[in-house]
């Protein structure tokens, strides 16, 4: 008996000796490494990340650590970037070894292969992509040709508002809808039948694209996939969407027959239009087959949609929060549309407060805010730390904006900041302001975003006065509570009272 507890004693200690000997090799500091906080066996440092959303979290460690940290979740080397510094060390001066993206999950699946320009790794075949991105589908001409469906689409979003007048409307949805479809009418040359079906896909896959899902954690662990149910619920939102494409993309070939079959050259070019135009293309150096042009088409929805909508939305609920705000905006809309029959695209240049708006509410709620991820191929040295080649590394944005090193009264919406003489912009050539990320994978949508943006918001201060729709609720306690995807979007929908001004 007491042979057998001595025994079970011996073996305990045996058992937790191993444990501490592995933690504290673990944990034994890496000269080359950034710093981090420790590490346990196999999970590494992710217990660091529970209880606050990622950008928080990250940001109160780099409180700790410094700008450059180090983390071990699960299989991967996390590397993050907290300074301007270092960010313009990452997307400028060594740009081209921080370019690629990490293999996540749910890109291989549901965008056939990482064949999309988001995650496509750094080569031959994304900067092709991304030229034909910035020439032929997002150049400034054939943006300034959608304005046509800017206008449109916010006609019927006026309309809706108008109908909806005395009760509350789930503004948060309406910008979706105005999203989706402005980037559907683009795309497709109309309405997609599915709409809605599309819609809930592509919320689900930026939820599941944040990076931090315990699939992408271990990538070598193959069955997690299976067991999480996460493999099985990507492949069937990639079923769903394919075959939604599929029947866009039938619809197009067939219009371009007709035309061809009519010798009708005027037919009017959507961006699918453009792309099936370039399979047949013997010029490329990468030849586009039918997978690849549904990962782009793809892309520009996850990419355009998600993002302009919770830039609308976080906009919104600040001017919500700000009537002082709101009041100067509305008294700059309507001064500039006075007796006009509408909001025209090219007055809204002028609307320098507006403009400020847009910026603040981008600098504060970043809907990326921790931009992209993005990975290393081969080890790189960076401020004197040694980054092991399959690191993943990702800018916290959302910090770095709210940095008081860089901005004054950061945690405070302040659109007058951008008043200055020479104002931060978001062109990528200030690193302290981010929100399109920067160097050569900087978002190409910008220009597409910001018309639409401010457009639609145009529209809304131009013709509604806006209140919360319980009586007595004081603006700066409406809820600004964050969900956390690869955007960040607000957690409770936005339901508003609109009058008619
Ligand atoms: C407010 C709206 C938007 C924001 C805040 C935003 C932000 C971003 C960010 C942070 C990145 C990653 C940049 C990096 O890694 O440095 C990105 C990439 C990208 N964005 Fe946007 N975006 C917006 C709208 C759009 C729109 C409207 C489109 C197209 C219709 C678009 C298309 C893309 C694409 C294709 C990429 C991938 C680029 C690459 O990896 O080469 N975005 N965006």
């Amino acid at each position: 008996m007491e042979a057998s507890l001595l025994l079970i004693i011996s073996l305990a200690c045996l058992v937790i000796t191993i444990f501490l000997v592995h933690i504290k090799h673990l944990n034994a500091s890496s000269k080359d490494l950034p710093p981090g906080p420790w590490k346990l066996p196999i999970i590494g440092s992710m217990h660091h990340l529970l209880g606050e959303h990622p950008h928080r979290r990250l940001r109160s460690l780099a409180k700790t650590y410094g700008p450059l940290l180090h983390l071990k979740l699960g299989e991967i080397n996390l590397i993050v970037v907290s300074s301007p510094e270092l960010t313009c060390e990452v997307m400028k001066t060594q740009d081209v070894k921080f370019a690629s993206r990490p293999e996540l999950l749910v890109s291989k699946i549901i965008s056939y292969d990482n064949s999309g320009m988001a995650f496509a790794p750094l080569g031959k075949y994304w900067l092709q992509l991304r030229k034909i991105c910035l020439v032929n589908l997002l150049s400034p001409k054939r943006i300034k040709s959608f304005s046509s469906i800017r206008e449109e689409e916010g006609h019927k979003l006026v309309q809706k508002l108008r109908k909806a007048e005395g009760s509350p409307v789930n503004i948060t949805e309406m910008f979706k809808s105005v999203a989706y479809s402005t980037v559907a009418r683009a795309a497709f040359g109309k309405e997609c039948a599915h709409q809605h079906k599309f819609l809930m896909a592509t919320e689900e896959i930026f939820k599941l694209t944040s990076g931090f899902s315990i699939v992408d954690l271990f990538p070598s662990v193959s069955f997690l996939g299976e067991i999480t149910g996460l493999r099985p619920h990507m492949e069937r939102l990639h079923r769903t969407l394919d075959s939604i494409l599929n029947e866009i993309i039938e619809e197009h070939q067939m219009k371009a027959s007709k035309c061809d079959i009519n010798g009708d050259g005027s037919m009017d070019e959507d961006i699918v239009d453009a792309l099936l135009k370039l399979t047949k293309d013997e010029e490329l150096d990468v030849p586009l087959r039918m997978d690849n042009i549904k990962a782009v088409i793809l892309d520009l929805f996850l990419a355009g949609t998600e993002t302009t909508s919770t830039t609308l939305n976080w906009i919104m609920t600040e001017l919500i929060r700000h009537p002082e705000v709101m009041r100067r905006a509305q008294l700059e809309v309507r001064t500039a549309f006075h007796g006009k029959e509408k909001v025209e695209e090219e007055d809204i240049i002028n609307l320098h407060y507006l403009n400020q708006i847009i910026k603040e509410g981008l600098r504060f709620h970043p809907p990326g805010p921790l931009l992209v991820p993005r990975h290393v191929s081969n080890t790189v040295e960076l401020s004197g730390y040694t980054i092991p080649s399959g690191s993943r590394v990702v800018i916290n944005a959302w910090a770095i904006m709210r940095d008081p090193s860089y901005w004054d009264d950061p945690e405070s919406f302040r659109p007058e900041r951008f008043n200055d003489v020479n104002p931060k912009d978001f062109k990528g050539a200030n690193f302290e302001y981010i929100p399109f990320g920067g160097g050569r994978r900087i978002c190409p949508g910008i220009t597409f975003a910001m018309s639409s943006i401010e457009h639609v918001l145009a529209l809304l201060l131009f013709h509604f006065d806006w209140k919360l729709p319980v009586k007595g609720m004081s603006p700066v306690e409406f809820d600004v509570e964050e969900e956390f995807g690869l955007s960040l979007t607000k957690k409770n929908d936005l339901q508003l009272l609109a009058t008619e001004s």
